[in-house]
């Protein structure tokens, strides 16, 4: 009889982590007006724990559809979407997200938008409101916990609508274009503040972007989409050293992986040109 091993070499392999977020093979069909939309057509990736990655892409192909969709915003038509290994149903506390557009609850207070959440979960006032000043401190907001929304820039409301969605410690935040709205000099900024968070809150990101500089400043991956319906054209991998700033614009490398991820848009631009020329 032989010995008994000590350890199988399946054993000593290294486990590989769960990802915090698979989504596969997911498609998304809406009903308008007696025909069928596909936002999204068999998308699969996935993201790894304490991944940022942002999501490029042209408009209408499916991204904002998608993110909601991991939210539990929107149900799939088809396909599989699991946060940390358990199946999205319905909107829950471990997923935070930020909107383009801040939606505060203007008659509360910058504090009282904040505690919100925790107050949903159950949490007392001293409690939730404990959890509200580590935030706005965090976003750099002190004097201005007590104000109302209308009365902070569109910028201050976004760092709101951002400590807001941390409120509930998500382990993942999903962004829709978050700084969309916002004028070139707060967006970056804006950009330097997430990545400051970010390294303090250690969540899985997703970020939606049109805009390839923000991309390439925030990801550790851009994952390039398709023109509607949208799937995953190309993964660019963003291995600029960490701490980053968007100072890191004007270096060689940053503007290869630029190129890189603007050759593939041009290209797929053109594509979608010329078949809705042909159509
Ligand atoms: N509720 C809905 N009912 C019908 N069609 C919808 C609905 N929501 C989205 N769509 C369609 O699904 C497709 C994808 O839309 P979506 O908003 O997800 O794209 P997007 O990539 O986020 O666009 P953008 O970059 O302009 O925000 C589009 O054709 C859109 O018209």
């Amino acid at each position: 009889m032989k010995p008994a091993l000590a350890s199988s070499p399946a054993s000593v392999e290294p486990a590989r982590k769960q990802p915090a977020i698979q989504v596969s093979n997911l498609s998304i069909v809406f009903d308008s007006n007696r025909r069928q939309i596909i936002a999204v057509d068999r998308l699969s990736f996935d993201v790894a724990p304490g991944e940022f990655v942002c999501i490029a892409g042209p408009s209408g192909c499916g991204k904002s559809t998608m993110l909601n969709t991991i939210a539990g915003l929107e149900v799939p038509f088809e396909g599989d979407i699991l946060v940390e290994g358990s199946r999205v149903y319905s909107p829950r506390p471990d997923v935070g997200m930020v909107f383009q557009q801040p939606h505060l609850f203007p008659w509360k207070s910058v504090r009282r938008n904040i505690a919100h959440g925790p107050r949903m979960l159950g949490k007392s006032t001293t409690e939730a409101n404990a959890i509200a000043d580590d935030l706005i401190a965090m976003v750099g907001l002190k004097r201005f916990a007590d104000a109302y929304p209308n009365t902070l820039s569109g910028g201050m409301q976004q760092r709101v609508a951002i400590a807001r969605a941390l409120a509930n410690r998500p382990r993942v935040l999903l962004m829709d274009e978050p700084f969309g709205a916002l004028d070139a000099q707060t967006r970056a900024v804006m950009q330097d503040n997430l990545l400051e968070l970010r390294d303090r809150i250690k969540a899985t990101i997703v970020f939606v972007t049109h805009d390839i500089d923000e991309a390439i400043v925030l990801a550790d991956r851009v994952l390039i989409m398709s023109a509607g319906p949208g799937r995953v054209l190309r993964e660019v991998a963003v291995k600029l050293p960490r701490p980053r700033s968007n100072s890191i614009m004007v270096e060689p490398t940053y503007l290869a992986l630029k190129k890189d991820c603007l050759d593939v848009i041009r290209a797929e631009g053109l594509r979608a040109f010329n078949q809705s020329d042909a159509s």
